[in-house]
């Protein structure tokens, strides 16, 4: 990065973040605002998590003002607004690594810096780890303070509330939550919730006047009055703090609400922040601070959730540098769009069909049925938990509930899936995208687990598709089985095959013989299926025969093809982009081996260990998962055997 282009004088001077404890008022504007520059050059050359980013610019640097982080613990809920912290903490020259392989995480990491005291990418998490930590500290006799900070998108799920429980029930002292309030999850924000906050901030004016009124309710002598009188006044003491008092439900909580706080403006956050250290002496605070999503970047403020997370762009017109494609051969299209577009052509001949997102509208491609039927389209926030069992209750009474889900966030809802939904048998399609190696998100986005932890439950039809065609098939099939069936397929594009009319359902449980062979039998899974194929051709130039089957089920597995063909060859590849703990070749392992079919196995698949994060070709030659690489293993098993 050419720093004379953008000269950061404050921030190359930061010998350690304690000194920002010493600033002044205007030394922490001007560090706010090189910050701001740095994540806007930083992030237009590598791309990453970026509007978030411009909105907690001034709440950080006012933070680390306060705190000293080496001994206070903070906890950044999903940590893709913790650039700035990142900034701060000694990692601005690993910027321009930012996502890439063996580069800087987008997240916050336990391992990557003593400031990072806990690790998440998954929402909602921050105020009970924050808590945690609080208990800890408080056993071990210690005296440092604990902060989560979390966005008011995650603020909606279930397990933020679980924490505020606890944490007030506790009367959690030095414990400080901090509701970082842009009206905004990637999508506009949703719920009651909000609605709330949104009040709250349309009545800003009341909390200027909160301490005077409480002070003078207060001062009236109830010893000398009589009963009824006293109770009056007891009674109009509530009744005026109801009125006058912003943000009740969390006092009600157990917690002094603080606030709102205009978060851009760096000293008067630090004023609130100053105010929150005294009080939390006494109970767990909440501070709401209002911030803009892209604030300091006007393409971002305009189109936050454009910016929410991008790829490189020209910081001076904001265009985004789309990589060249060749004009000849245009891209095919996203399996997310693919899926999306689906979902509609099947609402739209059967009223029944609903679609549930957790906070990922476009992300999923539900924001096509959102248009086309905006009334059978609910995102229920970032509550994967409740999606799962809304789900269920919609199927229980003959809805056909289609919950778009990532992989890696529906891992939330397993005891959903497994109880509300499996054991009841109820007819709820999961489609699960992003399943796979994710690419710049790393471990905790990996699409890796979902075959194994739906594999075990009963009831459910577990399928992956091939191609963008199978993906509408698998959605009709799912939608129409009459059972708990699950879909998972990539990130990214498919594979540019023509789109056959109408979508027709497959049999359940039946794979597909794309190549018969006699040396060894391919069992392809999904993406895999593919290149499966062009290995077999590969390799038959070489004299080795290879049968491919494209599982297309991983439950019901279609043992009949399988071990027809397992008997047939000398040996048996399975071919799979997930985890090998649990996954597909542990579900034809099994089958053969109950089926006495004894035959050296060759196992392509993720290994048990963690997946970083880059580029996700490079992460699949990593793990043995690229085509030269499979062909290369393939064929030294076949001349092991
Ligand atoms: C369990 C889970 N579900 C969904 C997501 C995807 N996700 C990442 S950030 C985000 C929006 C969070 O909104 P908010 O907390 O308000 O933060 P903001 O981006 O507005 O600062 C979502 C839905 C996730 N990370 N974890
Ligand atoms: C932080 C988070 O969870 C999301 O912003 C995620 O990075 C989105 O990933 P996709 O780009 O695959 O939608
Ligand atoms: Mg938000």
């Amino acid at each position: 990065m050419d720093s004379s282009a953008h000269p950061y004088p404050l921030l190359d001077s930061l010998a350690a973040p304690q000194q920002i404890r010493h600033f002044t008022p205007g030394q922490l504007e001007r560090l706010a605002a090189e910050v701001r520059a740095f994540v806007i050059a930083s992030v237009s050359e590598t791309g990453g998590h970026f509007s978030s980013n411009l909105g907690t610019v001034e709440l950080t640097v006012a933070l680390f003002h306060h705190f000293d982080f080496l001994q206070d613990r903070i906890v950044w809920d999903v940590g893709h607004q913790a650039y700035p912290h990142k900034i701060l903490t000694g990692r601005m020259d690993r910027f321009p690594t930012l996502r890439q392989h063996h580069g800087l995480s987008g997240f916050l990491k336990r391992d990557e810096s003593p400031y990072d005291h806990f690790g998440a990418g998954h929402a909602s998490t921050s105020i009970s780890a924050a808590l945690g930590m609080a208990k800890a500290r408080d056993l071990q006799k210690q005296n440092h303070t604990c902060i989560a900070v979390i966005g008011d998108g995650s603020m909606t799920a279930g397990m933020a509330f679980e924490g505020l429980n606890q944490a007030g029930y506790l009367e959690a002292k030095n414990f400080l939550v901090i509701l970082n309030d842009n009206d905004m999850s990637i999508n506009p924000n949703v719920g009651s919730l909000q609605g709330y906050l949104n009040q709250i901030m349309s009545g800003q004016y009341y909390q200027r006047w909160r301490d005077r009124i409480e002070h003078a309710i207060k001062s009236i002598p109830l010893e000398g009055l009589s009963k009824g009188v006293a109770k009056a006044a007891k009674w109009s003491e509530e009744s005026f703090k109801r009125l006058m008092v912003p943000g009740l439900l969390f006092e009600d909580l157990g917690f002094r609400y603080l606030g709102p706080v205009n978060g851009h403006d760096v000293n008067a956050t630090s004023k609130a922040l100053a105010e929150a250290k005294e009080k939390m002496k006494d109970g767990p605070v909440l501070l709401h601070v209002q911030t803009k999503k892209g604030y300091g970047y006007e393409p971002a403020v305009q189109d936050p959730l454009k910016w929410h997370g991008v790829t490189a762009f020209d910081a001076e017109s904001g265009e985004i540098i789309k990589v060249q494609a060749d004009p000849a051969k245009p891209a095919p299209p996203s399996y997310t769009s693919v899926f999306g577009k689906a979902l509609v052509d099947l609402a739209k001949k059967d009223d029944k069909i609903v679609g549930i997102t957790a906070a990922m509208l476009d992300g999923t491609g539900l924001n096509f049925l959102q248009k086309a039927f905006p009334d059978r389209c609910f995102d229920v926030g970032i509550a994967e938990q409740h999606a799962v069992t809304f789900a269920a209750g919609l199927a229980a009474q003959g809805m056909r509930p289609v919950a778009a889900i990532y992989s890696t966030f529906l891992q939330r809802g397993f005891d959903q899936v497994a109880h509300d939904v499996c054991i009841q048998d109820l007819p709820v399609t999961f489609a699960l995208d992003r399943a796979g190696i994710v690419g710049a998100d790393g471990p905790t986005h990996h699409g890796l687990y979902d075959l194994a932890y739906l594999r075990c439950l009963p009831n459910i039809i577990l399928m992956a598709p091939k191609d963008e065609n199978e993906l509408r098939r698998m959605l009709m099939t799912a939608v129409y089985c009459g059972h708990p069936a699950a879909l998972r397929y990539p990130r990214g594009n498919g594979l540019g095959v023509a789109l056959e009319e109408p979508i027709a359902a497959l049999p359940i449980g039946k794979g597909e013989l794309l190549r018969e062979g006699g040396d060894l039998v391919l069992c392809a899974l999904g993406a895999l299926v593919e290149p499966a194929l062009r290995i077999a051709e590969s390799l038959a130039a070489e004299g080795i025969d290879c049968a491919v089957i494209n599982a297309r089920f991983i439950k019901p597995l279609d043992e009949t093809l399988l071990h027809t063909w397992a008997r047939r060859c000398r040996g048996v590849v399975t071919l799979e982009e997930g985890c090998a703990p649990g996954g597909f070749s542990g579900a034809v392992a099994e089958s053969m081996a109950d089926a006495g079919l004894v035959r050296p196995l060759l196992r392509c698949a993720v290994p048990d260990h963690l997946v970083h994060h880059g580029d996700p070709k490079r992460l699949l030659e990593e793990e043995g998962l690229s085509p030269s690489i499979l062909e290369a293993r393939i064929r030294t098993f076949v001349h092991q055997i």
